[in-house]
């Protein structure tokens, strides 16, 4: 956090006498807590770990994700799941992809018919390739499901950066609801129709944040980051397209704007992983000393498969692969990608040069 800046909770807003739930006590879970009670919600704040909650309740802190906050509000944070759930008119989750199933598997029974619950979480599940808004549809069918994704780096939110997202959900009415719960004057909440789209756009950014951390540990320049935020569009959109989603989706907050911030800022995981592998540190190691979760290296994987099997052409996610698992030296990965077959620059008004 900068000396100039406090993330000490500002006076929430007078209680509106709302019920929502937050899921998921990491950082991103602190942070959208912490602006739902500012709206004056009562913000019932699950997670795991009773010495967490504890400390949440108690102190107003939780300082093994987010140091430098306090929260302030009505905010009941609890070990309990049902307690969390029952009677909230929305329901957020931030749960990292890898448990996310397991966690919305074992509380199905406890979720309530017609209740708004929103994705928060940008991976996508291994089995299958199932996005959340997937796995919700399939676990709980019987709630109203949204996905919220943008450029939303935690630590900037709960210092009350001006910042913007996106609810995606096919309701209306789930779409104006979270306009409402989440909207205030330093956070803007836009709409849109295309869940999977959305939803794609910030799972699939996350592997172009570590390219990116790689390119600025390597100083490759201001024109390298240019070519690599364009192509890193170029290329996710590509394969969203063949996947179904909606093109003009990666125009929007949730494509475009998400791949800038995570692709050239050091508060992004994705990006810090990419920076220190790119100093020479070992993937594992970046991983543990990170201590969050960076959700692009699974997705990275996930990615790789599927595009091959789909025939999709994704150099950028094919030359990360190979640094990160085969051993290639990241030059080598480089020059392959810069003197590879001349192609075309948007390939939706001129078609792709068909490459090996
Ligand atoms: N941080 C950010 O800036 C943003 C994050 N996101 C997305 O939100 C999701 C969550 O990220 P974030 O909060 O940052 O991650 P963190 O690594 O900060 O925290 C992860 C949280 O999930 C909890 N958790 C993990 N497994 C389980 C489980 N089986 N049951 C219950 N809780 C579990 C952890 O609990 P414990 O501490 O007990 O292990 C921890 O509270 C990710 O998909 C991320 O991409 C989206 C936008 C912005
Ligand atoms: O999704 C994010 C910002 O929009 C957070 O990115 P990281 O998970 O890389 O920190």
């Amino acid at each position: 956090m900068s000396d100039s800046k406090t993330a000490t909770s500002a006076h929430p807003s007078a209680p509106t006498g709302r019920q929502v739930a937050v899921l998921g006590g990491g950082s991103f879970g602190t942070a959208m807590t912490k602006v739902l009670a500012e709206n004056g919600h009562t913000v019932r704040f699950w997670m795991r770990n009773e010495t967490q909650v504890e400390e949440v309740r108690t102190q107003g802190t939780n300082t093994r994700y987010m140091p430098d906050v306090v929260l302030a509000g009505d905010i009941r944070p609890t070990t309990d799941f049902r307690e969390a759930v029952h009677g909230a008119e929305a329901i957020f989750l931030a749960i990292p992809s890898k448990a996310f199933r397991d966690v919305i598997r074992e509380h199905a029974a406890e979720f309530e018919d017609g209740q708004v619950v929103v994705s928060l979480t940008k991976g996508i599940e291994k089995d299958g390739f199932r996005l959340m808004s997937e796995i919700l549809q399939e676990e709980i069918p019987r709630t109203r499901i949204g996905v919220l994704s943008g450029p939303n780096l935690a630590q900037e939110i709960a210092e009350r950066d001006l910042t913007a997202t996106v609810i995606a959900a096919k309701e209306p009415e789930v779409r104006n609801r979270v306009q409402q719960l989440l909207g205030c004057d330093y956070f803007r909440v836009y709409a849109n129709v295309d869940v999977y789209g959305v939803e794609l756009a910030g799972a699939l950014k996350n592997i172009y944040a570590i390219v990116a951390g790689m390119a600025s540990a390597l100083s490759l320049g201001e024109n390298a980051r240019a070519m690599l935020i364009t192509r890193s569009l170029a290329e996710m959109s590509r394969f969203a397209v063949s996947l179904g989603a909606n093109p003009m989706t990666f125009m929007g907050l949730a494509g475009v704007g998400d791949l800038i911030v995570t692709c050239t800022s050091s508060k992004s995981r994705n990006f810090r992983i990419g920076y220190a592998v790119g100093k020479g540190q070992e993937l594992e190691d970046a991983v543990a000393e990170l201590g969050q979760v960076a959700e692009g290296i699974r997705t990275l994987q996930l990615v790789k498969d599927k595009a091959e099997d789909m025939g999709v052409p994704m150099p950028l996610v094919g030359g990360l692969h190979k640094i990160l698992y085969s051993d290639a030296s990241i030059h080598d990965v480089i020059n392959g990608l810069m003197t590879a077959v001349q192609n075309s620059d948007v390939e939706f008004i001129l078609p792709r040069t068909l490459s090996s």
